[in-house]
């Protein structure tokens, strides 16, 4: 017999098999006992099957879809060796307050061994606002570090072996600001700039879609992101430019599915951004990262970053043309989803929290932050901040998940999820190119419009309790126990605003506008940003300042509401 027709034998009587059990076996049990639910869906509402088998993976072919870790298509994990080699960086997010206090805590948490830094910062360093402007008050050190200008900078980073350990701002309008802030403050140390390790999360179109922090309008902001990817490729060649971010989007309330797609669409468009500007793709791509929730749904969830990563392979080889495998890897950063974080009975998010990680380090995640119990409270207490640490920590070196690379492939379940989650994720991108790319779809406020119908979904789920959540519409408690809270207090504000009136005094304001002016026409000309920023900044130029001088340039982005 034939290879071919022992192998057609072989699907034949596998189907005849799985055809037998569920009229003999399965049908008869289901009519005495029925099952728990109606539908077993994945997040965008498709059915589950109950059980996968080696049929759903007929004409998967190994070596194209799978292959090896550390190798294209990178399903199975960007790295060979994986945690055996390295484990993810344990970076947890933390700020708050003002620069000596989030200081304070980076050191503690580096004490207790997290192997990254990853600053919050306050909304108005966010939104290009001084402490001291109307615009900022009530919000200054609130939900991160308030940072003004290179002498908050300075505190910040105190102590911090910034050649030695790589650190991620969540910062996006005003990125180019904080980056050359960072690059600034090294450069005062000495420190090669060559040796500075870090990311910058610079994702605006996601400010667009799903977080609110923009400035400029759609097209300035892609320049200023292009502008920062030029400026690392030749200055701070080991920083990661951007974290494209799908965390947000499925904050929102995205879908798993489109969490992939419309991350990997905006992602497109920086590539297309940057090659329009000169760029080439080899130069470049390799410091693009990714950012993702990680949800409940296990399966889906370890399945959504294995598509994830074969996916954008794909693209930046056939689509980019990349040849450089360090190009098509997709490196994420993961934190566990803060919308699934309970009020009531907040103890149980340790438990949430830590399946979630479980599901991101078995996903593969480069990085990442796991929760505090008390987020839907308020800021993390120390005590909150270190047990999602520890909680890291045992995943880590307790369960033995890190140290087999890949542990979940061959999974039929994971390979069916894998498949379909690329699937689905691809037509997303395929109608962003219907529409002419990410900004106009933004723009046309399509991926905003699709992300309110699943959140509608999502929450129609909660109320009728298809979907249950445990302690909130079931189990839940008679009383609560009362939480001690983090408090943020009020005198941060006071006393950074006087920190930075003596700054803006003792500068040479004559130097202020020399900076000022030479930004301004960059801005309108075609230099590169950044090297007018990074000396701006040494020159005490404020954020606030740099982001006012952009805006008489760009102007600001008016919001499209889309109903
Ligand atoms: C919700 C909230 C809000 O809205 O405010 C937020 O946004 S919070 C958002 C917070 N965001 C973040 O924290 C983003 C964090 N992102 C990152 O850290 C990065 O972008 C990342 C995802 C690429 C991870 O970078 P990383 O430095 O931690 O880790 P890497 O995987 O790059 O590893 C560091 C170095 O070790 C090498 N390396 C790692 N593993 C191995 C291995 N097994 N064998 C050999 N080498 C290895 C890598 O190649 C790299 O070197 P080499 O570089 O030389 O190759």
């Amino acid at each position: 017999m034939s290879e071919e027709s022992r192998e057609e034998e072989f699907w034949a009587a596998l189907h005849e098999a799985d055809a037998r059990w569920r009229d003999e076996v399965l049908q008869p049990l289901l009519e005495r006992f029925g099952e728990r639910r109606e539908r077993f869906v994945r997040s965008d509402g498709e059915e589950v099957e109950a059980v996968y088998g080696p049929h759903h993976q007929r004409g998967q072919d190994f070596l194209n879809d799978l292959g090896f870790p550390g190798s294209y298509p990178f399903t199975r994990g960007v790295q060979p060796t994986m945690y055996r080699g390295r484990l993810w960086t344990m970076r947890q997010y933390a700020g708050f307050g003002d620069a000596a206090q989030s200081n304070e805590r980076y050191r503690y948490l580096l004490s207790q061994g997290t192997t990254g830094l990853s600053v919050a910062f306050d909304l108005p360093t966010q939104m290009g606002y001084d402490s001291d402007s109307p615009r900022a008050r009530g919000e200054v050190g609130k939900v991160g570090v308030a940072i003004d200008s290179i002498a908050d900078m300075e505190v910040l980073l105190d102590q911090l072996p910034l050649d030695k350990i790589s650190t991620s701002m969540t910062i996006n309008a005003t990125a180019s600001t904080l980056l050359a802030l960072y690059v600034a403050v090294a450069d005062a140390r000495g420190i090669d700039r060559g040796k500075l390790r870090g990311t910058i999360q610079n994702d605006v179109l996601k400010e667009y879609i799903a977080r609110g922090t923009y400035i400029y309008p759609p097209r300035p902001s892609m320049r200023i992101i292009t502008d920062i990817f030029g400026f690392c490729q030749a200055e701070v060649p080991k920083w990661n430019t951007v974290s494209i971010s799908g965390y947000h989007i499925r904050e929102a309330g995205s879908t798993a599915v489109q969490e992939v797609g419309f991350t990997l669409a905006n992602g497109i468009a920086y590539v297309e951004a940057a090659q329009a500007a000169g760029l080439d793709v080899d130069e470049f791509a390799g410091r693009l990262s990714f950012f993702f929730n990680v949800h409940n749904n296990f399966i889906e969830e370890v399945a959504k970053f294995r598509a994830a990563r074969r996916l954008w392979a794909r693209i930046m080889k056939e689509r980019f043309g990349a040849k450089k495998e360090s190009s098509m890897r997709l490196r994420f950063h993961s934190q566990t989803a803060g919308s699934t974080l309970t009020a009531q009975q907040p103890q149980v998010n340790i438990v949430r929290v830590a399946m979630q990680a479980l599901a991101s380090v078995m996903g593969g995640t480069q990085s990442l932050h796991t929760n505090s119990w008390d987020e839907a409270l308020g800021l993390p207490t120390e005590a909150s901040a270190l047990m999602a640490l520890r909680t890291q920590q045992v995943i880590a070196h307790e369960t033995g998940v890190a140290d087999i690379v890949d542990p979940l492939a061959g999974s039929y379940a994971v390979e069916a999820l894998t498949d379909a989650i690329e699937e689905g994720a691809r037509d997303y991108i395929a109608r962003y190119d219907a529409i002419g790319g990410a900004v106009q779809a933004i723009e046309a406020g399509f991926p905003q419009s699709e992300i309110q119908e699943a959140a509608y979904q999502a929450q129609l789920a909660q109320e009728r309790s298809e979907q249950v959540i445990v302690g909130v519409n079931r189990y839940k408690a008679e009383e609560e126990a009362p939480v001690a809270i983090h408090q943020i207090d009020p005198e941060v504000e006071r006393s950074q605003v006087a920190r930075l009136r003596e700054l803006k005094a003792s500068r040479a304001a004559s130097e202020v506008e020399r900076c000022r002016a030479g930004l301004a026409n960059a801005a309108r000309g075609g230099d590169n940003l950044m090297p007018h920023i990074v000396e701006a900044v040494v020159h005490k130029v404020t954020l606030g300042e740099v982001a006012d001088t952009l805006r008489e340039v760009f102007g600001e982005y008016v919001e499209n509401v889309v109903f």
